[in-house]
């Protein structure tokens, strides 16, 4: 709500010297904005979009403001900004940047309240859609050895966001309950805390409302919009993986929110110390405040999961059904509701009890499946560092330690002969070495291979344990 009409008339004077004191574009991006609120007390307050607004103008324009406001309304004159992101956080800062004071009541939002994370509309709303799943949350998410720690953090940060572990940084392989524990966390600081802006968005989508406000100069805005979130939560950050561009704007509002007390929530399917294709600088940021691993369900874990799914779905599947399924489906939790949904589907068109039978089938299908996917380089990394017992983090080191250079040269043997990964690539992820030092390494494990019995056989070794993953 505009208090004051005197302040739209002094503010369009300044305005009008400020538009031929600066570029068009300048103009449009950072004055346009700007709403003007109250004249009270010789002292003009304009409405910002986010604090990141502020911080620019006070950064690159200060001395235009101030020569405006004087000349336009006088000497003397205080300007005061108010962010507008949210009822919660209106604070009041003076021209000179050194008072702040929360002497503004709430306002109304200046423009309308969206309803997706779109940036581009974004910067001035209250009402955020959270964008997250509301059918996962703590009460449905089953405690086992697995993921115990993990949950437990979780509703840590959930009661008190950015006091305990900030960024909370999970990882840990498909389908083993990130994207549902994440989603959780934000549910209940949504419930505990209705005036935090909280934000789910998958690292994809980040990635390319960056790309479009880039394209269509709205990058201001996108930086402003996320610049107002309270808790940000970014699925599947190994997605950044080799975009430099995206990693840097990420950085600087990862910067920006911790700083300013704001809680980050990241997932990937990989520990930070192996993503590659990542700055060192956001490396080192992920590992701030706490890294937790969610490991693949044990047989426990996934019986519980799987009666309780079986219970939520209305079904009815003997015991002797669950422990078949938990003991035979280990991947992750995804695959085993695949399972179960297919024996419902199975039993509904082909009108059958679901029995052991109906399950063996269905199982038996779905682990062939299971072992045609192809071996990944971190499949492999994974195997070879296990086999020497080396911590997979050493590998990506410069050591040259002759264990680990030898652990390095089997992985990027067994890389080449098992994936179609090129030599680069596989440089790139093991060690980031070049495609020549790839090449060199293949050939002398192969040369060894030829020549010494005891060592095929640990090569042979590992290689059938790569036919198990
Ligand atoms: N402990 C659990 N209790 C109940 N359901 C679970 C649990 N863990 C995972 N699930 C369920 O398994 C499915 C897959 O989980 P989710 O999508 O969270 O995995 P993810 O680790 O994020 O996988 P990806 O990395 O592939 O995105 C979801 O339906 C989720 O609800």
């Amino acid at each position: 709500m505009i208090e004051n009409n005197q302040a739209i008339v002094l503010w369009q004077r300044c305005l009008n010297f400020i538009k031929d004191n600066v570029n068009p574009t300048a103009f449009k991006t950072w004055f346009e904005p700007i709403v003007p609120l109250k004249y009270e007390d010789k002292a003009l307050t304009i409405g910002v979009p986010s604090p990141f607004f502020y911080e620019y103008l006070e950064e690159k324009y200060v001395g235009l403001l101030r020569t405006a406001i004087y000349k336009e309304i006088g000497e003397g004159t205080e300007l005061m900004y108010s962010i507008l992101t949210d009822k919660t956080n209106h604070i009041t800062i003076n021209i000179e940047g050194t008072k702040r004071s929360q002497a503004l009541p709430a306002q109304a939002p200046i423009h309308n309240g969206n309803k997706a994370p779109n940036p581009l509309q974004a910067p001035a709303v209250q009402d955020l859609d959270p964008h997250l799943n509301p059918n996962y949350n703590f009460e449905n998410f089953i405690k086992g050895n697995s993921n115990e720690f993990s949950r437990t953090v979780a509703e840590t940060v959930a009661q008190n966001p950015a006091r305990t572990f900030n960024p909370l940084f999970l990882y840990g392989p498909s389908g083993v309950g990130k994207t549902h524990l994440i989603n959780a966390i934000g549910t209940r600081i949504k419930e505990l805390y209705p005036e935090k802006r909280v934000l789910y968005v998958s690292a994809h989508l980040f990635q390319v409302q960056y790309t479009d406000s880039v394209r269509t100069n709205h990058f201001n805005d996108f930086i402003s919009f996320y610049q107002t979130i309270d808790v940000l939560i970014i699925d599947d950050i190994q997605e950044f993986a080799g975009v430099t561009k995206t990693q840097n704007t990420f950085f600087h509002i990862f910067n920006h929110l911790h700083q300013n007390g704001k809680q980050l929530i990241l997932t990937s399917d990989r520990a930070p110390v192996m993503l590659q294709g990542m700055e060192d600088r956001l490396l080192t940021r992920f590992k701030w405040g706490l890294v937790a691993e969610l490991e693949k369900p044990d047989v426990e874990l996934r019986k519980n999961i799987l009666r309780n799914k079986i219970r939520r779905d209305g079904l009815t599947i003997p015991e002797s059904v669950i422990c078949y399924i938990a003991e035979n489906v280990n991947e992750s939790v995804r695959e085993l509701e695949g399972i179960v949904n297919s024996l419902l589907a199975q039993s509904i068109l082909f009108k059958r009890e679901i029995d052991l039978d109906l399950a063996q089938r269905i199982v038996r299908k779905a682990v062939r499946c299971a072992e045609v996917k192809p071996l990944s380089v971190e499949d492999i990394i994974e195997k070879v560092c296990s086999h020497y017992n080396v911590d997979a983090s050493t590998i990506h080191t410069k050591t040259r330690k002759r264990e680990v250079v030898q652990v390095r040269q089997v992985a990027m043997y067994l890389a080449k002969k098992h994936t179609d990964t090129s030599s680069s690539k596989i440089g790139k992820l093991i060690g980031n070495k070049d495609h020549a030092t790839v090449l060199h390494a293949c050939k002398i494990v192969k040369d060894q291979v030829e020549v010494d019995k005891a060592f095929k056989a640990e090569i042979e070794k590992i290689e059938a344990g790569l036919r198990q993953k």
